[in-house]
């Protein structure tokens, strides 16, 4: 593998390039240029032909670059990158939070896909990361070999979105929803409830908290 020696910021961008790519390349999309890259990542045309000018990646006046071709690119240095892929169903309030926080920068993990059901969010990119539509939740599990989903829809579509996960192959649930999810045993579900955290911390404060 060639190594690239690229400024720090550069190589943080780097995902969120590749990530927008995968989505035009799977809608078809044959190039793109700089301002329409831009335009969808937030990032201004002259950092993103800067960037890609590192990895002698440059665009064609007129044309632009070559969807595929950049992506074959990218996906090759990315590879390097041995993070754990992580899924997030359900880009609400919360979904959106976490889609902003992500993990990358104090974990070995990072969230690569989202779904939600909303037309309006489907086919954008939030904080940096795809939002798929669910009907392609299966497809990318698969392809993007990801092992663990965050739940963060409504409980009662809750356990349909675990039923799903769990045929697609994911081996861990983060479950955000107030619903208890019934899932085979070989999937590890993992219940976070900030209520319940609340509630504790306010138990001891007020039973325990005199010195
Ligand atoms: N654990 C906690 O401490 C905690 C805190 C806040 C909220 N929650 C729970 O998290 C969940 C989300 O809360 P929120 O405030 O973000 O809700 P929200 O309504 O803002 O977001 C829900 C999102 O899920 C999407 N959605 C609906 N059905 C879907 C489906 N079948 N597949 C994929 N996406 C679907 C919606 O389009 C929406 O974007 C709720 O279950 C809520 O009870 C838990």
């Amino acid at each position: 593998m060639v190594e690239h020696d690229i400024p720090r910021a550069t190589a943080k961008r780097l995902p969120i390039y590749y990530r927008y790519l995968k989505l035009l390349l799977d809608s078809g999309t044959v190039r793109v240029s700089s301002n329409e890259l831009s335009d969808a990542v937030k990032f201004d045309a002259a950092t993103i032909r800067r960037d890609f000018s590192y990895f002698g990646a440059l665009g064609k006046r007129g044309y632009g670059y070559d969807v595929e071709a950049l992506m074959t690119f990218f996906g090759e240095i990315l590879n390097q990158d041995t993070l754990a892929s992580v899924a997030l169903v359900g880009v609400g309030n919360l979904g959106q939070a976490l889609l902003n926080f992500n993990f990358h920068q104090s974990s070995n993990a990072r969230i690569a896909a989202a779904f939600d059901v909303n037309p309006d969010i489907v086919n954008t990119i939030q904080s940096g990361i795809p939002v798929y539509s669910l009907d392609d939740l299966e497809k990318q599990i698969t392809d993007q070999r990801i092992d663990v989903a965050i739940v963060t829809v409504p409980a009662d579509v809750a356990q349909d979105v675990a039923k799903r996960l769990a045929t697609a192959g994911v081996r861990g649930i983060l479950n955000f929803t107030p619903l208890r999810l019934d899932v085979p045993k070989s999937i590890r579900v993992q219940n976070v409830d900030l209520t319940n955290e609340l509630q504790t911390l306010l138990y001891f404060i007020n039973n325990f908290g005199e010195k």
